[in-house]
């Protein structure tokens, strides 16, 4: 366990280097990690640990898509794909990968296979933070634990076939065996973690919900539609307000960004664009903190949970969300950014 420094802040975070891959094998050598749900979540952490050598086994609907899906991707039926209760039964850490709302529905049928000694694994906190609202109270006699990917599953995946990794935070709900700590880090290195910071359900769902709310998908979408609309209420074409407001920032800014640091971003932009960031930067952020503390409230009464359970176990909630995404696929804005994408070298046809 490495101590590091986050900014004047000392925390506790676990790398390959001190829990190395085979270590994780040695740890889970004689488990079976049953993953149930094939989603987003599931096929990474399915397939990322089939290939670091896990026992792994898949448990679905029969005659579904994701039965299909995870056939294609390699699982075998009846041999490492099961309908959902068989792989319950056989598996001995229990990997709840349904959506958070479908979780609920089957937990009674989840609580009967979790045996004592065996492990329920998350990738969220929600299902146990929530449990007035999910009703997942798991027994005393099993370790409850998370690995919760800092990303979608689809880069956990992307990012393990390009040797790289995506960091997650781990947190331990419940030690019933003693050995919850050994399990859980063996995990996330399995589901391919590329580090594993530490922390506790509450905080995992608190912030997550914040996050995917705020910065990482609602507010950057309020704030590329509200420059968006401004440049085109002042008579800027769509290709100009669009590549002034998303395709410059993912495909040159956010990069350097990622590189090192948002100092290193400005100082690789000019002086005009530095002076006028520097100058506007604090205005966004209090224009926006009192919309973010909001969000914090809403999510820390529960709200936000009971509309996600709420909305998400409707029978149609998979048309309803398409609808709406499809309403901000067809607008103006994602309309230009469309044509933006195919004008990019890589995306050209080159004519034979
Ligand atoms: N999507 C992501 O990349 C991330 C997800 N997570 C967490 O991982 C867990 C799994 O998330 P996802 O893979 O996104 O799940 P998902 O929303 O893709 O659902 C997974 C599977 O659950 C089943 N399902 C969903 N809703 C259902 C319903 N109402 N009734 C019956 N079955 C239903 C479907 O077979 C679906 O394929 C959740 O706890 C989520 O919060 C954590 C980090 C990132
Ligand atoms: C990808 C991720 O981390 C999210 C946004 O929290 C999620 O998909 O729930
Ligand atoms: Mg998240
Ligand atoms: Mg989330």
């Amino acid at each position: 366990m490495a101590k590091l420094n986050f900014g004047g802040t000392e925390e506790n975070v676990v790398t390959r280097d001190e829990f190395p891959l085979s270590k994780a094998q040695e740890v889970l050598k004689d488990e079976v990690v049953a993953v149930i749900g094939y989603g987003v979540q599931g096929p990474g952490q399915a397939l990322n640990q089939k290939d670091n050598g896990i026992n792994v086994i898949v448990g679905q609907r029969k005659g579904t898509k994701t039965w299909d899906k995870a056939v294609s991707d390699g699982f075998v039926p009846g041999e490492t794909l099961f309908e959902i209760e068989e792989a319950l039964q056989r598996g001995t850490v229990i990997c709840y990968l349904l959506s958070d709302a479908a979780q609920i529905a089957l937990w009674p049928t989840v609580k009967k296979h979790l045996t004592p000694g065996k492990a329920l694994y998350f990738s969220h906190g929600f299902g146990i933070t929530f449990n007035e609202q999910t009703g997942i109270v798991p027994p005393a006699d099993v370790d409850v634990f998370l690995v919760a990917p800092k990303g979608s599953g689809t880069s956990l995946r992307r990012m393990f076939l390009q040797g790289r990794g995506l960091n997650s935070s781990y947190a331990i709900f419940q030690d019933a065996t003693g050995k919850a700590f050994e399990r859980v880090i063996s995990l996330g290195i399995a589901v391919g973690s590329g580090y594993l910071f530490e922390t506790n359900f509450k905080k995992e769902v608190y912030s997550d919900l914040t996050g995917e709310r705020g910065t990482l998908m609602g507010c950057i979408q309020g704030i590329f539609a509200a420059q968006y609309e401004v440049l085109r209420s002042n008579g800027h074409t769509p290709s100009e307000a669009f590549n002034e407001t998303v395709e410059e920032l993912t495909q040159s800014l956010m990069p350097l960004v990622a590189e090192n640091g948002m100092d290193w971003m400005y100082a690789n932009c000019s002086t005009t664009a530095q002076r006028g960031a520097l100058d506007w930067w604090k205005k966004f952020r209090d224009a926006t903190k009192p919309v973010f503390e909001d969000l914090y409230k809403s999510v820390a009464t529960g709200f936000e949970s009971q509309r996600s359970i709420d909305s998400n176990s409707q029978p149609d909630y998979r048309e309803k969300l398409d609808a709406e995404l499809k309403e901000l696929r067809e607008s103006e804005l994602w309309q230009a950014g469309k044509t933006v994408r195919s004008l990019r070298p890589e995306n050209q046809v080159v004519e034979a």
